[in-house]
Formats: C-alpha cells, structure tokens, sequence
C-alpha cells in the first residue's frame, strides 16, 4: 500500500528502504517503476550517533547515489555496503539487537538491585559495562573469548558466573533468538 501512494506520487530519484525482508527485487515490483533502490537496514542507536547501518542497492542506482546515501548514513553511526543475500543476518546481529542488548542490561541491573544497589546506579554500571565491553572488541582487534578469558581470574568470581550462564544456555538462547529474527524477517 505504501509504496502504491509513493510510487505514483514520485518523480523518482533514489529511494531508501529501512523494510527488514523487503528484497531489492520485491521493492522493485512493489514500486511498479524502474526506480533506483538502496536498501538498508539501521537501528535506534544511530540516534545517539552509534548506529550501525548496513545497505545494498540495485544497478540502477550509482555508485555515487550509493555513496551519497552512505554518508548521510555515516552522520549518524558505521555504515557497511554488503551483498543483498547478508541483509537478513544484519537485521538479527544489528537491526533488532539493541533490544536483547538492552534486556541483557536490564537483567544485569536487576541482579545489581537484588544485591542491594539503587536502581539508576545498578543502569549506570550495567550500561557503562556494556559501552566499554563493546569498545574492547572494536579498539582492540582482540577475539571476544579472548577478552572473556582475561576477565576470568582463577578460581574467582567471573568464572563462577560464566559457568553459570554457559549451564543455562545464555549464548545457544541468542543464537536461536538470532534464527529466529532472521527467519521473521524472510517471512516478511
Ligand atoms: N525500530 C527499529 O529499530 C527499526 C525499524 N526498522 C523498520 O522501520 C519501519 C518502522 O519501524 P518503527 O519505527 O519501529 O515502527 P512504528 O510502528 O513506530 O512506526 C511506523 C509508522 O508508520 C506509520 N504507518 C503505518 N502504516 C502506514 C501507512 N499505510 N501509511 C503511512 N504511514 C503508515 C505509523 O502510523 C507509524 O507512525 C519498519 O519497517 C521497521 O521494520 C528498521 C530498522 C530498525
Ligand atoms: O522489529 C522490527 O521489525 C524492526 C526491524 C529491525 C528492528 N526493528
């Protein structure tokens, strides 16, 4: 219905698409014109300037359209051109994980508050690990099991609680979450 009114309101010059699903192909014969389509797929964190957006583009639209769309992109957070057959992946790595994220830093300050500390503080020190967690990856190169590993003292407090997340299934849980979101959005 969308792209029905667009398509017979536009005198076309590139559109944009943030569907999740939504090929490149399906867009075109949505738009029922031969219209240049850059398809993307962005998250919320792009409104604090931390997006993480990925796009594709059919061959109509140049390399300088793609270009100029990238870096209205890039005012708001990395952007990566990748092939149109990863997109679905990028909607569950990306687009839709700021929510687990979130939930996850939800959950660590509810164990915070468990143990006592004030609400706004218990989001304070989740939140901020979780900012600097993601820094090490990104400034470090290192291999995220790495910095786990660095992280687990012997015989210490860390160990104690990844053997507990590993017994109930934290990361096969995000894995399948991640099939999940993909195959929602393929059925989309
Ligand atoms: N929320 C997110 O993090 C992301 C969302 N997207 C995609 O962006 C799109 C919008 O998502 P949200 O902002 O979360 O949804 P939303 O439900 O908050 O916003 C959708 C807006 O579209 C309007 N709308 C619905 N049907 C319409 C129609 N027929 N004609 C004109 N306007 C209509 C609604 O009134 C609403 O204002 C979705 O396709 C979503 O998959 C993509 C990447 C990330
Ligand atoms: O939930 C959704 O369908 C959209 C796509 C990516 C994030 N939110």
């Amino acid at each position: 219905m969308v792209t029905g009114v667009v398509s017979s309101n536009i005198v076309c010059k590139e559109i944009v698409s943030i569907a999740p699903g939504k090929t490149l192909e399906e867009l075109i014969s949505a738009f029922q014109k031969d219209v240049k389509i850059v398809r993307t797929m962005p998250n919320t964190p792009s409104m604090v300037c931390e997006g993480m957006t990925a796009l594709c583009s059919n061959e109509k639209a140049s390399e300088g359209e793609l270009e100029f769309v990238c870096s209205l992109l890039k005012s708001v957070g990395e952007v990566e051109v990748v092939q149109e057959y990863m997109m679905d992946a990028v909607v569950g790595v990306s687009g839709s994980s700021p929510a687990y994220v979130y939930m996850f830093i939800e959950a660590l300050a509810d164990g915070a508050v468990m143990e006592g500390m004030p609400r706004e503080m218990a989001y304070k020190f989740a939140a901020q690990a979780v900012l600097g967690s993601a820094k090490m990856v990104l400034e470090t190169g290192m291999h995220p099991g790495a910095l786990k590993d660095m992280v687990c003292s012997p015989g210490g407090t860390t160990i104690e609680a990844v053997s507990i997340l590993e017994e109930r299934g934290m990361r096969s849980s995000v894995i399948e979450a991640i099939r999940g979101c993909v195959a929602k959005a393929r059925k989309m």
